[in-house]
């Protein structure tokens, strides 16, 4: 177990939208954030990013050879450019998520990366929550009541992450620890751009619908928007999760509409997502900080400032890289684990009490 002082940690995420794997640098003692350090992306090629949406849904077993493979060598590529790391945290890549059911499902081997890298390498993050009760996800929170506290918030504010799926996460910056009661309140809000990316892809065999292009020719459909909102989903209390394919129906809501309008009505779905989940704050925030791609998209970043009775902004506003916020998290997550710190909470995941997540492998030569 690591001792007090702080590390140059290295996390790296791959995430549900499958377009490649982030890394970055984060100096941390595991409460506080000391400093940033550089970052690295290595996207997917066509042909790995068919091999890892053939393995979605897809539990521990044979047949995961081809994905895992994937994982392991484009993380060894980007990771290996990080000599100063002294720990990594590997998140892996979610194939299932049934918290209440199987379980959760990152794949990815982090005794094989430690081996690579030679280094001590953080992962397998989720399970532990998962077994003692907990939705497994979101795990980025505790990390962004780091990044209030880093940014100087003294009033409750949100953290808005619009990923494949989204997820919020209230945060108060005055509490002392991330456990402590009242600190957080996070859940995923719904879909975000995975739907989308998976319409434009089918349609028109796109990636995505870059800077909402497609969505801002179009208008959004509300009879679609009514059914969607009619998931028993939004009506549940928080804490909540999702899996990417969770809402794979949102594709039938929108079959009869032309491309623009099925963009622009998944766009509004997102951003109806996440207007249904604000009403579960405790208190107002003072400022909703969108990381994630989707805070790129225009019109997704308009229709969320429309709704919502607070600024909505980037979190580069608040001098945070929003592409790379989850890739740091998992430093952020890995360092805690060494110092055997929780990394979530009843607040930001529903387990009964705080919990830390995570296996530590280390090299076999720097054993012991
Ligand atoms: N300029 C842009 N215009 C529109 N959408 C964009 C833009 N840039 C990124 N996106 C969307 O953001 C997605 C990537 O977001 P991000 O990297 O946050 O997802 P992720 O980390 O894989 O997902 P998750 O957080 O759910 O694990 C892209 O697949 C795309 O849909
Ligand atoms: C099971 C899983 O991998 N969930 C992801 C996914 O992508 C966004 C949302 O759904 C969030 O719950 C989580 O990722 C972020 C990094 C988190 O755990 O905070």
């Amino acid at each position: 177990m690591l001792k007090d002082g702080a590390v140059w940690a290295l996390g790296a995420m791959s995430g549900t939208s499958l377009d490649g794997v982030d890394a970055a640098m984060l100096h941390t003692d595991g409460l506080r954030i000391l400093d940033f350090g550089t970052s690295g992306y290595r996207a997917y090629s066509e042909g790995e990013r068919a091999v890892l949406r053939a393995a979605l849904g897809r539990w521990p077993g044979a047949g995961l050879e081809p994905a895992l493979e994937v994982i392991q060598s484009a993380h060894v590529e980007l990771l290996s450019q990080f000599p100063g790391a002294q720990l990594v945290g590997f998140h892996g890549q979610t194939l299932a998520h049934e918290p209440r059911g199987r379980g959760t499902h990152q794949l990815g081997d982090g005794a094989a990366l430690a081996q690579a890298l030679g280094k001590p390498v953080v992962w397998d993050f989720r399970s532990a929550d998962v077994s003692l009760g907990g939705e497994g996800a979101p795990l980025a929170p505790f990390f962004h009541w780091a990044c209030a506290r880093h940014i100087g918030a003294t009033k409750p504010l949100c953290f808005l992450n619009l990923g494949g799926v989204g997820n919020l996460t209230w945060v108060d910056p005055r509490a002392e620890t991330p456990e402590a009661e009242g600190a957080l309140l996070a859940f995923d809000t719904g879909p975000a751009n995975a739907p989308i990316n998976d319409l434009v892809a089918e349609r028109l065999g796109l990636d995505c619908d870059l800077d909402g292009r497609l969505a801002r020719k179009g208008r959004v459909e509300d009879g679609a928007l009514e059914l969607f909102l009619d998931e028993g989903f939004f009506r549940k209390m928080p804490p909540k999760s999702l899996d990417r394919d969770d809402f794979s129906l949102m594709l039938d809501l929108v079959r009869e509409l032309s491309d623009a309008d099925a963009a622009a009505t998944m766009t509004g779905m997102a951003a109806a997502a996440v207007m249904q989940g604000m009403e579960h704050c405790p208190k107002p925030p003072a400022r909703v900080l969108v990381t994630g791609g989707g805070r790129k998209n225009p019109v997704m970043m308009r229709m969320l400032a429309a709704g919502l009775d607070c600024p909505v902004e980037p979190v580069e506003k608040a001098g945070l890289d929003g592409d790379m916020l989850e890739a740091q998290a998992f430093a952020y997550l890995a360092v805690r684990v060494a110092r055997g710190l929780p990394t979530s909470a009843p607040g930001t995941t529903g387990v009964a009490a705080p919990v830390g997540g995570g296996q530590i492998s280390r090299p076999e030569s720097v054993q012991g």
